[in-house]
């Protein structure tokens, strides 16, 4: 320890773990969450971004056990966060586990880059806080109605990014892609919107590119 500092009992301010970014992935049920996760991860790895995974469920640790054991990544990059009868507590109004979960990452894994943070399906209402993460995603069902941008949610109208998913499904419930996606922009006065098909990855990246340019600015 310098000698000033040792004459004066002061301790060298120590090193702030250095910090991933931090992207919210939100929606309701069954919207396509993980399996949205389960198409990031391995394009992110073929970018060579370092990358850890946060789920959330309401009283299991299914999300985050299914990510395990997908064989995309290190089962120790995937924490598991349960957060009881109500998800969107846990990732607006008291989002303590969620930020101790991302700090415990951080500190476990050196160079983290990103920590992708799934939260339990909810309703059109949830949002995260944005003491969480620096970037949210909201995921919606083309399934599950094309009045749903209508509706003006909080999560549809005030994510960062709005992804409609299982674009594929559009033909076989009768819904009008082109008109459900022109009211998602209006409703979000223009603001990013992208269609995906989760289950083929058809799209995905461009959610990919999003990420990237707006939370990992060097990682191109
Ligand atoms: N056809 C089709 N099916 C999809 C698509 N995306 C997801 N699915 C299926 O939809 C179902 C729900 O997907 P999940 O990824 O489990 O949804 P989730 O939002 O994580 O669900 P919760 O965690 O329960 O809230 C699964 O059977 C997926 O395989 C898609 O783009 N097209």
């Amino acid at each position: 320890m310098p000698v000033e500092l040792e004459a004066f009992n002061i301790q060298p301010a120590r090193q702030a773990t250095p910090r991933a970014a931090r992207v919210g992935i939100g929606g309701p049920v069954g919207s396509g969450k993980t399996r949205l996760l389960e198409q990031l991860i391995p394009r992110f790895a073929a970018r060579g971004i370092d990358l850890a995974v946060i789920t959330n469920d309401l009283v299991t640790r299914e999300d985050a056990e299914r990510v395990r054991r997908s064989g995309l990544i290190d089962p120790a990059r995937v924490l598991a966060v349960e957060t009881g009868a109500c998800p969107h507590t846990a990732i607006r109004e008291d989002p303590t586990l969620n930020l101790q979960a991302a700090d415990e990452l951080d500190e476990r894994f050196p160079g983290l880059q990103l920590v992708l943070i799934e939260s339990g399906g909810d309703n059109l209402a949830s949002s995260f806080s944005l003491d969480l993460v620096d970037y949210w995603i909201f995921v919606i069902d083309v399934a599950a109605g094309d009045d749903i941008p209508r509706k003006r949610g909080l999560g549809v109208v005030s994510c960062d990014l709005l992804v409609i998913n299982k674009f594929d499904l559009a033909p076989y419930v009768g819904v009008d892609l082109e008109r459900m996606t022109r009211e998602a922009r209006e409703v979000r006065r223009q603001r990013a919107v992208a269609l995906t098909n989760c289950a083929t990855g058809d799209g995905v990246d461009v959610v990919v590119d999003a990420i990237v340019e707006n939370v990992l600015f060097d990682a191109h």
